[in-house]
């Protein structure tokens, strides 16, 4: 073990002279440390997290789309969130409403009739359906002809959406989740991309067949989901001590989805490399920060699939996706902090999104 980390941190030192940073080795926390431009510091590999530090700035400039005035409505990535119930109404708006401040041209959400007058009153820019129902909404003699009309009604726009969201603010209504597993069924044989998060983790680690294979599935669960994860699938639990290494096997272990455990550095793996994003972040943790997350990442995988073949990526375009999705809201994570401090909410956020991507990728 101890020579593997030795040849991990050589690999990573070349990596850190590529990057052009100044390194320091502090010797206390064995935690190696960059300075960048801005002199922030970033710990970008300790033993905990021996994963290769993904390229994400370069990686976001290459997958954002040019602006210009040849584009029409849609080429910018049209996203739909499954989510929002009688609980969660915040869920679904956060990650809705970051897909289109990060620059994708339309957003839906695909909620229950009772959440969608609430998340439309949150803004006119989104497109609610208030299509799913709870069960205590529906009599049991009325299912099977309710989740059929659900079912036709989101797949009549199935075709149209370049990336899903599923689960953020879905709950846990049984009936709700056997409609969901439907659409996701359907959005696997049109090969529509889906971010999994929220309650959507909770169907799929009870669920897994939903996803194993299918290698345009993104996950992207917190501490409390990856756990439930690690436990179903490799039935052992969670080991900091070879955490990429564990990653690895998790996403290969469901058929090469790709895994983006989210936390003090985020590691992304596809079942067959592991990346981190370690840059920027933010010591606050209120909640709704894994929706943002969930909404830019659909935003960027998107973006990816149109561009993977011409920049000539060697990463496949979910783990584009997911890196660039993690560096930019990292970046208007630690923003929003700069300002706000204590009180930094998930909407003080969002209204930094724009001002990061400009940072890191400006219009012209
Ligand atoms: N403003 C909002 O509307 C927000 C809603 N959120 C949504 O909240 C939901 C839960 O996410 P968390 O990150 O809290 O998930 P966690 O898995 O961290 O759940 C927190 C705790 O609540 C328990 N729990 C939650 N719902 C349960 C249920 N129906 N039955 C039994 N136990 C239940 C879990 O077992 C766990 O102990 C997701 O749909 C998520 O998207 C979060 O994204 C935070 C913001
Ligand atoms: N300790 C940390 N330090 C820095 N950034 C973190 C830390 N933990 C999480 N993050 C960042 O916050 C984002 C959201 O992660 P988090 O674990 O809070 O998700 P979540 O629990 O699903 O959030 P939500 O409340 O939306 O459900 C991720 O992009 C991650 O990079
Ligand atoms: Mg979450």
């Amino acid at each position: 073990m101890q020579q593997c980390y030795g040849s991990i941190i050589r690999r990573q030192r070349h990596f850190i002279r590529c990057l052009g940073g100044d390194r320091c080795n502090n010797s206390s926390s064995d935690t190696l440390l960059l300075l960048n431009d801005n002199t922030r510091m970033q710990s970008v590999m300790s033993r905990s997290n021996p994963a290769i530090e993904a390229d994400a700035l370069s990686i976001l400039r290459s997958i954002s789309p040019t602006l210009d005035s040849t584009k029409h409505k849609g080429q910018a990535g049209k996203i739909a969130v499954v989510g929002g119930c009688r609980e969660y109404t915040g869920a679904p708006y956060f990650s809705a409403i970051s897909a289109l401040k990060i620059g994708a041209d339309l957003s839906h959400v695909i909620c229950t009739k009772d959440a969608a007058p609430v998340i439309k009153s949150y803004s006119p820019e989104l497109i609610v359906h208030p299509l799913l129902e709870e069960s205590y909404s529906v009599r049991d003699e009325d299912r099977q002809s309710v989740a059929t009309v659900v079912l036709a009604e989101v797949d009549k726009w199935m075709e149209r959406f370049d990336c899903l969201v599923i689960g953020p603010g879905l709950g846990r209504d049984p009936f709700l989740l056997d409609c969901v597993s439907d659409i996701m069924k359907h959005a696997r044989r049109s090969n529509v991309p889906m971010v999994i998060d929220g309650d959507g983790l909770f169907l799929v680690t009870n669920r897994l067949d939903l996803v194993s294979g299918y290698p345009l599935a993104v996950l992207t669960p917190n501490v409390n989901e990856y756990k439930r994860l690690v436990q179903k699938v490799l039935n052992c639990e969670v080991n900091d001590q070879d955490g990429p290494e564990q990653l690895l096997s998790l996403a290969s272990s469901i058929g090469g989805v790709t895994i983006l455990r989210k936390g003090q550095s985020d590691n992304i793996s596809d079942g067959k490399e592991v990346r981190s994003v370690s840059i920027f972040g933010s010591p606050r943790r209120c909640g709704g920060q894994g929706d943002i997350l969930s909404g830019s990442v659909a935003v960027f995988l998107a973006w990816a699939r149109k561009l993977v073949d011409k920049e000539g990526h060697t990463l496949n375009p979910t783990m584009l996706g997911c890196i660039a999705g993690s560096a930019l809201m990292r970046k208007a994570a630690s923003l929003a902090f700069e300002d706000k401090k204590r009180s930094t909410l998930t909407t003080d956020i969002i209204e930094c999104l724009g001002r990061s991507l400009e940072d890191i990728c400006p219009v012209g």
